[in-house]
């Protein structure tokens, strides 16, 4: 039943029972989803039609333009040269089209050339729609010879869009035979050929004078211009022996020819008189398209200035990722005092490293700030140059003090690092008169100490954590200086935030003032060290990562490599690789890294044993002595330091190579030692020595660009050579080895935790470095190791 009819048999119903009326009886729902009526749903879907027919449109130009595109390419990048037997269904070129209609005709002598493939009989559409007139070779090439010469390529260009067009009127107008075509035409059509640049050409040979020969030939590089070339080509190309024309013609076309200079031509044969080109290959393409292609040479040359800027781009992006640690802003354009200026000057620092640059401001302005940035790019004075200019604020500000206070406290986990920090702090400080610098490390006397920071001035202290809460609980009169304190500096802050340092760090943060600036640098800023950072730091600090996001920790420049074998073959090893460094590094410079003090004793008692120049520094030799080293191994060259982890922040000019034996503590450890090759963006190598169980610290830098190191050769004598060489070192110095290494890996968790595989390595290590048996631990250190009732291990009665 229809509305309108209950409408008109119940008069009487209201509206709304109409309404319920239309739901019921009409033919489905009224309102579709989004509250759309009939038609507006309709529009919409039309409307969608329309965008998708036109997406689609779209799609089909981009398809073609990317074909043009690869094509240029494929030009500009020789590639193999299509097999012509294979049927070609790429875009047809007006100059091919050229080529296939003629070729067709002087195969068929035919008299209408057309196939479907051609296209339209007729020439294309005019503005208006209507169907053009069929194109007039004749008159267009006469034109074409009245007109100015940047006319011609116009006007050719226009000619080519008809080219495809033409076929038909090419066929017919071009005769019945190409000899009905008179000489003029011949020479026209040529014209127009050499005009459109077109690769193929109507040739006449004028060499070969009895028989004239019509033909094509095939120039890749362009036109036809006589010489050498053409002869080339036509012993490339076959001869054709048909069509013959006759010798007045011949003539005539001669003068043209001539006329026409440099164009003037030879017949040559072609492949289309052998009748190859009678089947069509080529697809043929639409005319927008062929207009499109006409453009080739702009777009060939669009395509070579774009690669020829893009490897430009690359070259500077390689130059400045080499220079990347400098920046252009120099140290005179800062807000720091002119006397540190011409310290920095003299010492020959003129502009600022990225990292300077990019913390110093923030630095100045008295707020909290924690930086990452890589090893040797310059932290120690990021972070002098606004200690200095603290102590400067702080002193104009303040009265003549009974006590004077300590305004900068500069921690620093090794003694060496702090002792290079307090002499390049002394360096900025020459101009600045009463500004004094200590340092406060293990390993000197502490009576010494007092006597210094009692008689000389001493507004900068650069400490160890554990040699300065000696003076803090010693009540030296140190926590009443360093309550004036106005900031704290960490540097490697990640290693003084770690368990090794943590409980000092609490105990040195708990005497210190709350109202303070600090600043924490690092090469490495795992995400624990920026949790527990507020320790030190306020709330809202600002975190500087000169990096950027992703950014590698290590210098590109420095190429990684790591190589696993049984411990055994360690020292066998690192021999070979320190002869093979040596030998073929004319200014070498190698720091082999040990786990610990008593392994570096080791390794350079054997070396040295083995004639290679080597040093030792590690925390049990004398600060003295450890000084003189490290100041012979920046200075010189030619050297081999035998270290423990005390040299990993330091400075040392000129690394050529950095060996690490045996698992780091932990990826920052890896990365801070690598960090001593490398700097200022010189170049470096890194080599790490694993055994197999060690394995698993890949894993933890994985991110890092390591290569796998080739095993190489390794010499039944060397190895003869290394023990020999090892029974000569004390006992004493292999057996305490084999303890530090004990406590090494007892202290790694990942490998402490299995006590049983602990004791086997540690007997393998014990073989390996020429101890007969493990020797016995003493009781107490076995019970605090938990290793009492490991089977393997002895204890001392
Ligand atoms: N502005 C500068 N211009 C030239 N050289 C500089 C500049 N700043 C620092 N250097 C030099 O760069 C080298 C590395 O500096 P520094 O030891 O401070 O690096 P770092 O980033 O602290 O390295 P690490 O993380 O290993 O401790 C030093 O030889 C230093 O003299």
């Amino acid at each position: 039943m229809h509305f309108s009819s209950i409408f008109l048999h119940n008069p009487s119903k209201t509206l709304d029972h109409r309404l319920i009326s239309l739901r019921w009886m009409g033919g489905g729902p009224r309102t579709f989803p989004g509250g759309l009526n009939k038609w507006q749903w309709k529009r919409m879907h039309e409307k969608k039609a329309r965008e998708k027919e036109k997406r689609l449109l779209d799609q089909e130009k981009q398809v073609y333009q990317a074909r043009v595109r690869s094509q240029i390419r494929s030009k500009l990048e020789p590639s193999e040269k299509p097999d012509k037997n294979q049927p070609n269904y790429e875009p047809l070129s007006p100059q091919d089209h050229v080529k296939a209609l003629a070729d067709r005709f002087m195969k068929e002598g035919a008299e209408d050339l057309w196939n479907e493939a051609d296209g339209p009989l007729k020439n294309r559409a005019t503005k208006s729609g209507k169907i053009g007139k069929p194109i007039d070779l004749e008159k267009l090439s006469k034109e074409k010879y009245t007109r100015n010469a940047s006319s011609s390529l116009a006007e050719a260009r226009h000619f080519s869009t008809y080219t495809s067009d033409f076929g038909n009127d090419y066929s017919r107008k071009m005769c019945s035979g190409f000899d009905l075509l008179g000489s003029s035409r011949r020479g026209i059509l040529m014209d127009v050929c050499n005009v459109l640049n077109l690769r193929r050409h109507y040739c006449v040979d004028a060499m070969t004078t009895n028989s004239k020969r019509l033909s094509f030939a095939r120039n890749e590089s362009g036109l036809v211009s006589g010489g050498e070339s053409d002869s080339k080509l036509s012993s490339k190309w076959p001869r054709f022996s048909g069509g013959e024309l006759d010798s007045s013609d011949d003539d005539e076309e001669k003068g043209e020819l001539e006329n026409r200079g440099n164009d003037t031509m030879k017949i040559v044969t072609s492949n289309a008189a052998l009748g190859k080109y009678d089947t069509k290959t080529k697809k043929r393409v639409p005319l927008k398209f062929l207009e499109d292609e006409d453009d080739l040479s702009q777009q060939v040359e669009a395509i070579r200035k774009d690669v020829s800027e893009r490897s430009m781009q690359e070259d500077e992006r390689e130059m400045t990722e080499e220079e990347s640690v400098l920046s252009t802003k120099r140290f005179d354009e800062c807000d720091v005092s002119p006397f540190t200026v011409r310290a920095l000057t003299e010492a020959g620092y003129v502009q600022m490293t990225s990292v300077q640059e990019a913390t110093l401001s923030a630095c100045l302005e008295g707020k909290d700030v924690m930086v990452k940035a890589r090893a040797g790019t310059g932290k120690s004075i990021a972070f002098l140059l606004p200690a200095i200019e603290t102590v400067l604020k702080a002193s104009s500000g303040s009265t003549v003090e009974r006590v004077p206070p300590i305004y900068v406290l500069i921690l620093c986990p090794t003694r060496e690092l702090a002792s290079q920090i307090s002499a390049e702090a002394n360096v900025l400080l020459k101009h600045h008169d009463g500004i004094g610098v200590q340092s406060l490390v293990g390993g000197t006397r502490f009576k010494v100490d007092q006597r210094h920071l009692e008689s000389d001035p001493c507004q900068i202290i650069v400490a160890t954590p554990g040699r300065l809460l000696d003076h803090i609980e010693n009540k030296s009169g140190i926590s009443v200086r360093l309550m004036g304190l106005h900031m704290l500096i960490l540097d490697e802050a990640d290693r003084l935030l770690d368990l090794g340092f943590r409980k000092d760090m609490e105990k040195i943060v708990d005497c210190l003032p709350r109202k303070r600036q600090s600043l924490l640098f690092s090469a490495t800023l795992p995400k624990e060290v920026r949790r527990i950072s507020q320790l030190v730091l306020k709330r809202e600090h600002i975190y500087i990562d000169t990096l950027g996001l992703g950014g590698l920790e290590t210098h590109s420049k420095v190429k990684q490599f790591y190589h696993v074998a049984p411990h055994d073959q360690h020292l066998q090893i690192v021999h070979n690789l320190l002869k093979t460094h040596t030998s073929q590094v004319p200014e070498y410079k190698v720091i082999v890294f040990c786990a610990t003090a008593m392994m570096t004793s080791l390794m350079f008692s054997l070396f040295r044993e083995m004639k290679l120049n080597v040093r030792e520094v590690h925390s049990k030799k004398p600060q003295l002595y450890c000084t003189r080293i490290s100041q012979e191994f920046k200075e010189s060259k030619e050297l081999i330091l035998i270290t423990s982890d005390v040299s990993r922040g330091m400075n040392y000019p000129d690394v050529t190579l950095v060996v690490q034996v045996g698992i780091p503590l932990d990826r920052g450890q890896y990365i801070h030692r690598l960090g001593r090759t490398g700097r200022q963006g010189k170049e470096g190598e890194g080599f790490l020595l694993l055994a197999p169980w060690e394995q698993y610290f890949l894993d933890e830098i994985k991110d890092l660009p390591l290569e796998k190191c080739p095993l190489s050769y390794l010499e039944h004598d060397t190895q003869v050579k290394i023990g020999e060489c090892m029974e000569k070192i004390d006992t004493s110095v292999k057996e305490s080895a084999y303890h530090s290494w004990l406590g090494y890996y007892n202290s790694i968790s990942s490998i402490g935790r299995d006590k049983t595989s602990l004791v086997e390595y540690a007997n393998q290590f014990a073989v390996s470095i020429g101890l007969e048996k493990p020797p016995a631990l003493f009781r107490k250190t076995a019970l605090k190791m938990g290793l009492k009732d490991i089977p393997g291990i002895r204890i001392r009665k």
